[in-house]
């Protein structure tokens, strides 16, 4: 097991907010907001639309009507990237004047002006993985690397799909569904990342509710049996799935107190019910991409819910599946002759900091370097070559996470926690010279990377009643 002082890129830019690599020369002086903005744009390769919006002084609320009112030269296609982005934005199916961001910390019950610029999209880093996606640049190996073919899952998005059919999946799902909670900002952001996604390229991410999961732009959703405490009040289950609809039955009261009951029905593309086990979870959304974070993929996989919704207890079995995946890729002829390694990285981002849950919580700092991309520093990375030793860096960093209770669950997680587990390719000479050095990260070269985000729940005012005196 090799041990390494790793400035690793923080994130993974294939979900959210991902901004052209290496593009965007934003100076030091520019406005914060600005900055966002430009990020914004960039993530759908509209880069060139914010530099004269943000000469003009427009007030950033107003940028995405007056983008969709046709500021700036926008084709056709770049109108329909701007409609998506604005769709991705428009979280709650609210008007796209107040585009809603929903933030790791305040999801749920944030109002849609919080959204486009809140403190948690303009970069404070207390909200920290919203700035993590929007900033990981970290760069792939640029040299083709000889891969595996591999069967995509039914649920992926097909091989020739490209930007534009992500742009036409969105669409279509809009017309399946306005209610629709779509994140998914799944622009490829360069010329590397284009060709990869219509390499077949999956994205992933985790969202809210039970859960919500992406890949690409393939939306599910799991949902939780009911809990004791549910049981024990006796609780209706107020959640039905068929298919890949999701109806939410709501009793009501009418004026005269007669009660009745609202059904409001939600479709994604795939619901997994209470039935589902963790491991068809793994099976329907993680394996399928792990052949491609041998392809130059930097793909991501978050749950996002209100606490108590499952995202931990969906998302801890999901890194050591992977690893396992990848292990047994590695020790193929085709991966191992090109000296691919595996390697580990755990940190947790609280209270606005970031503390590294593999080496006694070792407080981290994220910095910028000379080319805009963002590192984490002092982060430990380890590299992994077998399944055990990976179980045990996952309890370990577990264990060291910053936990609560609170009125929906008595071990709430109360940080947002980042596992990555990064395939690199290492030459042999710099792998014989590799000891302590934050230089060692270069040693080998980023093939591709996935990484899990178990996201600190979002709480109703019913929730917190019960929190204990950490959380509160
Ligand atoms: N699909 C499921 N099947 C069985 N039990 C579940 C399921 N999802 C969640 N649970 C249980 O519900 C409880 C809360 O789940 P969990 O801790 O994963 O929620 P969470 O969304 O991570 O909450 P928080 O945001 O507060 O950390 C746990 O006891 C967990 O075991």
């Amino acid at each position: 097991m090799q041990q390494t002082n790793a400035a690793a890129g923080a994130g993974t830019g294939t979900a959210l907010y991902d901004h052209a690599g290496g593009g965007g020369s934003l100076g030091p002086s520019a406005d914060a907001g600005d900055a966002v903005m430009a990020r914004w744009l960039q993530s759908a390769g509209l880069q060139h639309l914010a530099s004269p919006l943000a000469s003009t002084g427009i007030d950033h609320r107003l940028l995405p009507n007056i983008l969709m009112q046709g500021y700036g030269a926008q084709s056709a296609e770049e109108k329909q990237r701007l409609f998506k982005l604005m769709r991705n934005l428009n979280f709650n199916g609210e008007s796209v004047s107040e585009p809603y961001i929903p933030s790791a910390q305040t999801s749920g019950g944030v109002s849609a002006s919080d959204g486009f610029y809140s403190p948690d999209f303009r970069g404070d880093f207390g909200a920290g993985l919203l700035d993590l996606h929007a900033m990981d640049d970290t760069e792939l190996l640029s040299e083709h690397v000889i891969s595996e073919p591999f069967d995509p899952s039914p649920l992926m998005p097909g091989v020739s799909k490209g930007f534009e059919n992500d742009f036409n999946l969105t669409s279509s799902r809009q017309q399946r569904e306005q209610t629709d909670t779509d994140l998914s900002i799944p622009s490829p952001t360069n010329e590397k990342e284009t060709s990869t996604k219509e390499n077949n390229v999956a994205k992933i991410k985790v969202v809210s509710l039970g859960e919500y999961w992406h890949m690409d732009d393939i939306l599910l959703v799991r949902k939780r049996p009911l809990n004791k405490k549910e049981l024990a009040r006796k609780e209706d289950d107020v959640v039905t799935v068929y298919d890949n609809a999701l109806t939410v039955h709501e009793p009501k009261l009418k004026v005269d107190l007669t009660a009745y009951v609202e059904k409001h029905e939600f479709c994604f593309d795939a619901v997994l019910d209470e039935h589902v086990t963790n491991d068809e979870v793994y099976r329907v959304t993680v394996e399928p991409i792990i052949p491609t974070i041998f392809q130059r993929t930097k793909a991501t996989c978050f749950a996002y819910g209100q606490t108590g919704s499952g995202k931990t207890f969906t998302m801890q079995p999901l890194p050591l599946r992977a690893a396992e995946d990848l292990v047994r890729l590695l020790h193929q002829p085709v991966y191992r002759n090109q000296r691919f390694k595996l390697w580990l990285s755990f940190f947790e981002i609280y209270g606005g900091k970031l503390f590294d849950l593999l080496s006694e919580r070792k407080k981290l700092c994220m910095r910028e370097d000379g080319r805009q991309q963002v590192c984490i520093v002092g982060l430990q990375e380890f590299e992994v070559s077998d399944v055990q030793i990976v179980k045990e860096f996952i309890e370990k960093g577990n264990a060291s996470r910053s936990t609560g209770s609170t009125g929906a669950n008595e071990e709430s997680s109360r940080s947002h926690a980042i596992l990555q587990l990064v395939v690199k390719k290492h030459s042999e000479v710099k792998d014989s010279r590799r000891n302590n050095d934050v230089n060692d990260y270069r040693s080998g070269k980023v093939v591709g990377k996935i990484s899990f985000i178990d996201l600190a729940g979002s709480e109703r005012g019913a929730d917190t009643t019960d929190n204990d005196r950490q959380t509160r």
